[in-house]
């Protein structure tokens, strides 16, 4: 039933305009295209995949410049890109990495939440609640290779993953921040948080609205390993090999044991939490928080 519900949204996403042809840009042979077999890299405008077939293995990067912000289009590609990679038996895991220099993702597209009509904010939050649920419950092995900043919806995107491996560099914070922003980090935000870090870890991250240096993360346990930035790929394929050895029936059942319960919490109370959202969101006070922080991230550059 929930399944249904999530399929009719990403179909519904499928059929907007701008998701039309989205589905194959076939282009280059990738680098990591396993030893020439012919598999080329595809993707869409802001995705690229570069498919391993001989490993199994897809690494997707995410590029809508300048910050990865997740916008309603950049997610629906994700999906789109996600489902194609869990449809095709070819691959068992892929590595969710930036291609945006310095910058894994700057979380929810602030201006998917600025000046927008509650028909709006509906069609955005019901898009970051399926874009959670599908990598939080993904049957492949997800490892996030963490090439930059990651505040707020980044991080979250990096906590779905089932592995992350950060690049040592101070300016690399990830955290969830929103309480910086004069808002709130829903109750599944928090629910992953909470089970990647424990209870008083996350409730005096999310208060302080801490961003992380790689040093504090590891520390913490927001991540699970740090290393030089040249090695964030090749220590997340290591790592990769190693997941993808154990047997993957005994792994998936094992994941979705793990983290079917905090997803069922969002999935009965789905229409609740959009209506929470857009409640929310519309309050004058959040806009008008939200507005001054983007005006603050304009004024940073002048
Ligand atoms: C009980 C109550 C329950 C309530 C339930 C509802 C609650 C609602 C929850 C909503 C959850 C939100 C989670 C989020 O993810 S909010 C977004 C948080 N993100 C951030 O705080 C990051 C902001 N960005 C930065 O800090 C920096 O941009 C950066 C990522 C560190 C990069 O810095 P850099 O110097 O390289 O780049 P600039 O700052 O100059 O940015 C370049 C342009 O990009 C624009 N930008 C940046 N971030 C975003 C963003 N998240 N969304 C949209 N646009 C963004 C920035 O304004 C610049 O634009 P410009 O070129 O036009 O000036």
């Amino acid at each position: 039933m929930a399944l249904a519900v999530g399929m009719r949204v990403l179909t519904r996403a499928l059929l907007r305009p701008w998701a039309r042809g989205l589905r194959v840009a076939p282009g280059r042979t990738g680098p990591a295209a396993g030893g020439g077999d012919g598999m080329r890299c595809f993707g869409s405008p802001r995705v690229l995949v570069e498919p391993d077939p001989a490993a199994g293995v897809a690494v997707v990067k995410m590029r809508n410049p300048p910050v990865n912000s997740l916008s309603l289009e950049f997610l629906t590609e994700l999906l789109i890109s996600l489902e194609k990679l869990e449809n095709d038996k070819t691959f068992h895991g892929i590595i969710l990495t930036s291609d945006c220099p310095g910058i894994f993702s700057a979380g929810l597209d602030l201006t998917e939440m600025c000046g927008r009509k509650p028909e709006h904010y509906v069609e955005y939050w019901k898009a970051v609640q399926e874009t959670w649920l599908r990598f939080y419950l993904s049957n492949l092995v997800v490892i996030a290779a963490i090439n930059g900043v990651s505040p707020a919806g980044g991080c979250l995107l990096s906590l779905t993953c089932d592995y992350r491996v950060l690049a040592n560099n101070p300016k690399y914070t990830i955290g969830l921040n929103e309480t910086l922003l004069g808002i709130v980090a829903p109750f599944w935000f928090k629910d992953t948080m909470v089970n990647t870090i424990g209870h008083r870890a996350t409730e005096r991250a999310l208060q302080l609205g801490l961003l992380f240096p790689p040093a504090e993360a590891l520390r913490v346990g927001v991540v699970d390993q740090v290393v030089p930035e040249d090695q964030v790929q090749s220590t997340a394929r290591s790592v990769m090999a190693q997941w993808l050895a154990i047997p993957d029936h005994a792994r998936q059942l094992t994941k979705t044991l793990m983290r079917k319960p905090t997803a069922d919490r969002l999935l009965t109370e789905r229409d609740a939490d959009i209506q929470t959202f857009v409640r929310f969101i519309c309050r004058d006070s959040v806009q008008k928080s939200l507005h001054a922080y983007l005006e603050k991230l304009k004024q940073k550059k002048g």
